[in-house]
């Protein structure tokens, strides 16, 4: 809806009103376009406004809208008719103006906006363009290369930046709507031919094929096989080299390509699932509209390793007063210098200043006597981890949260040890800690409602995409990541090459291969794991080398760590690098003399193995634990599992998460092809569809947002 009034005698006021963001969806499209008409009929009115209500200017288009039947007055004629009336109209901005808003306010002759508010045209993250003439008209105004900048990453400006750029005419920080409608006065009967951006020429520029061409490497060098990005550049392109009217129609022509395309049903569902997220809940009742977050203002961190360096960052940059304790010397040392140094990175990265001594260092668990929360970031040991929960529970005070950041033991067991066990959580981050947007809160069987909520607030103070998961071994991200790695060992042992394995799933989208991401971050991390759980024995001869408790193993990472090959960080691993710490993966030679050598020893016969088998195999079998997570309540829905992999493993966002690709692929076929590769590797237990998945198919594959009430009423029969 648009409300439309006279103010100041004659100005015509038009009030976009769709909570909470203004949206602009059929309703409030018809309202302007009525609203407009009935501005330039009246005789009385002599200038016209246009804000939104509540302090938001607009959203943009209603994405809830891009998967339905369209009806409704169309955008861009309607930005056209704002654009040719001849009665100066004023966008007033508040809030944000984004996407078709701010392609709305481009169609007005004048932009005056509040200090405090974002523009931007972010319609690439959800696999679209700015169609309602945001790409012709954004370059004509402020020239190719500043418009290339913000239409192919979609990223949001301030309105400094933006009256800087020259989008806005005027920012102030009074009454936007007050100041605009005095403007609109102030205006009024002016000539508006220099004022319809329609009409301007992009600013000429001397050589722009190869402007074009090396914005064109830039944008498909950083999609990782996103279209949209590409498609923004083409679109500019036009605004660049033809007429307005011919550049609007092949913006209307790529558009046409994105709009129904899996990558942005992808990417707008993940919107949405980015925002489910936040309304997590656990099977014991606690939610997010009805647990209290405590406050917390005082925190510390117990060891500084690398995570917990990072753990310090974030908290400091999240504006608490940090203690930071470290109880070996030299360790404390070295972190007393690297934190500093990182905040101040982090500083000028973001353009922020923080308060130098809101850490304070300790070599001493006394120190956090008189912190709010705790967390534990020590040696990933659980004889390491009992005793230092033992200590803080006796040192802390009584209503003190203690958290933990393991990324697979058992939080039950370390909340044991603790007098208050409800006060007990898991805060799993991600390497780096400070920089990686993912944090899993994991609830133990006794942790409260207000420690979950207050685990999950603080991580969203820090920045986190916090998503609340169930206890058990790995949690959500390691638990399904485990059956990917297990299945990129088992295809090497069946013939393929960690080039061939990471060269499919790079394709698929990942940053990194499944091998070149393990020489990263260390194969020694999962070896110490395989040798605490007994798994990794490579005394074992025979058949029983590859077996465990009657499963199918492969000892292949464990083989490779006993010949000190630890990754880049021992310049050798699955791929080998210039030196230690060197970062450019080379094929090894040697690598692949050890995998023929392996393969003989265990009479393994090399097949040929093609990249559809690598990506079905290795995200399936990922999939398939997903599943399983959904069905035990370990992750509430689909989104919670998709953020977790999209925010901490790479997962290509435009593919939309684990759970919607295989919404996408087809759940039948996901079923079938496991059985397949079940019947092939029948001592691999995971291959088997999930009960979940199967019940599922059994129900007509229902899309991924109706999921939830298969689980549900599966639970309910329970
Ligand atoms: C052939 C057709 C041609 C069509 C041409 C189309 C050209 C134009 C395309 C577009 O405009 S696409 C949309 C572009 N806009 C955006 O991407 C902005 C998206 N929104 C945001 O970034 C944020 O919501 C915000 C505006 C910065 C506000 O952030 P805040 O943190 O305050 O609130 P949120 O929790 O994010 O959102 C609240 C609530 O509103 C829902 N929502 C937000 N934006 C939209 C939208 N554009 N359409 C529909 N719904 C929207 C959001 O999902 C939240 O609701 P819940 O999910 O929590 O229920």
């Amino acid at each position: 809806m648009a409300q439309y009034r006279r103010v100041s005698g004659s100005v015509g006021l038009i009030t976009l009103q769709n909570p909470p963001v203004n949206a602009l969806s059929a309703s409030v499209r018809q309202g302007i376009v009525d609203s407009v008409k009935r501005a330039l009929g009246d005789q009385k009115v002599k200038s016209v406004v246009i804000c939104g209500q509540n302090g938001v200017f607009c959203g943009g288009a209603d994405i809830r809208e891009f998967g339905r039947q369209m009806s409704g007055p169309p955008l861009v004629p309607m930005i056209h008719d704002i654009e040719a009336a001849n009665k100066p109209v004023v966008a007033a901005i508040e809030g944000s103006a984004l996407g078709g808003g701010l392609e709305l306010a481009l169609g007005c002759h004048y932009r005056i906006s509040h200090s405090k508010a974002k523009l931007g045209l972010p319609e690439v993250t959800l696999g679209l363009l700015p169609a309602a003439g945001g790409t012709q008209r954004l370059p004509r105004l402020i020239g190719v290369p500043a418009a290339l900048n913000l239409i192919t990453t979609g990223r949001h400006v301030t309105a400094a930046e933006a009256l800087q750029l020259g989008i806005l005419d005027h920012v102030t920080e009074h009454n936007t709507v007050d100041v605009a409608v005095k403007f609109a006065l102030s205006v009024t009967g002016e000539s508006l031919d220099g004022r319809r951006i329609s009409s301007f020429s992009c600013a000429p520029l001397s050589d722009l094929d190869s402007l074009f061409e090396e914005a064109m490497l830039k944008v498909r060098g950083a999609a990782r096989g996103a279209i949209a990005p590409v498609a923004c550049v083409q679109a500019v392109r036009a605004a660049a080299t033809l007429p307005y009217a011919q550049g609007m129609e092949r913006e209307k022509e790529l558009m046409a390509t994105l709009f129904h395309s899996g990558q942005a049903r992808a990417l707008q569902y993940f919107f949405f699932a980015q925002r489910a997220v936040g309304r997590w809940s656990t099977p014991s009742g606690a939610r997010w509209d009805t647990s209290q977050p405590r406050p917390v203002r005082k925190a510390a961190v117990i060891g500084l390793g690398t995570m917990g360096r990072g753990i310090t960052v974030a908290l400091a940059q999240a504006g608490l007063s940090v203690v930071a304790v470290e109880t070996h010397a030299k360790q404390l040392m070295e972190a007393k210098k690297a934190v500093p140094s990182m905040l101040k990175r982090g500083a000028v990265r973001g353009g922020t200043t923080i308060e130098p001594d809101s850490i304070t260092y300790s070599e001493t668990v006394q120190a956090v006597a008189d912190v709010d929360l705790v967390i534990e970031a020590v040696f990933e040991d659980m004889a390491l981890k009992e005793k230092v929960f033992q200590q803080l529970s006796i040192v802390c005070k009584p209503d003190t949260l203690l958290c933990t950041n393991t990324s697979s033991l058992d939080v039950d067991h370390l909340a044991s040890q603790t007098r208050h066990p409800e006060l007990v959580v898991g805060m799993h981050f991600f390497a780096p800690a400070h920089v990686m947007k993912l944090l899993e809160v994991v609830y133990g069987r006794r942790s409260s409602p207000a420690a979950v909520a207050t685990a999950m607030q603080l991580g969203k103070k820090m920045g986190k995409v916090s998503v609340a998961v169930g206890n058990c071994r790995g949690f959500a991200g390691n638990r399904m990541l485990k059956r990917y790695l297990e299945q990129a060992f088992f295809l090497l042992e069946e013939g393929a090459t960690p080039e061939l394995v990471d060269r499919a799933l790079e394709e698929f989208g990942f940053p990194m291969g499944v091998f070149r991401m393990s020489d990263l971050s260390g194969l020694d991390v999962g070896w110490r794991v395989r040798k605490a759980d007994g798994l990794a024995d490579t005394s074992l001869t025979g058949t029983s080398a590859r077996v465990r408790q009657g499963c199918r193993y492969s000892p292949l990472g464990d083989l490779l760590c006993e010949h000190g090959r630890f990754g880049q960080k021992t310049g050798r691993g699955w791929y080998q690098y210039d030196k230690p710490g060197g970062r450019v993966a080379k094929s090894d030679p040697w690598l692949h003399n050890f995998l023929d050598e392996y393969r003989a020893r265990h009479g393994l016969v090399p097949r040929c193995i093609d990249q559809q088998e690598v990506l079905e195999r290795c995200l399936f079998v990922l999939i398939n634990e997903g599943f399983q997570i959904l069905e035990e309540g370990i992750a509430a829905g689909p989104e919670d599992i998709d953020a977790i992999y999209v925010f901490g493993y790479g997962w290509p966002r435009h593919r939309g998460g684990p759970m919607f690709y295989a919404d996408m692929v087809g759940l039948e076929r996901v079923v079938e092809r496991l059985e397949r590769y079940h019947q092939a590797h029948p001592n691999v237990p995971y291959l088997q569809p999930s009960g979940l998945l199967r019940r599922l198919v059994a129900n007509g594959s229902p899309p991924i947002h109706k999921w939830r009430n298969v689980i549900k009423n599966r639970n309910s029969q329970l």
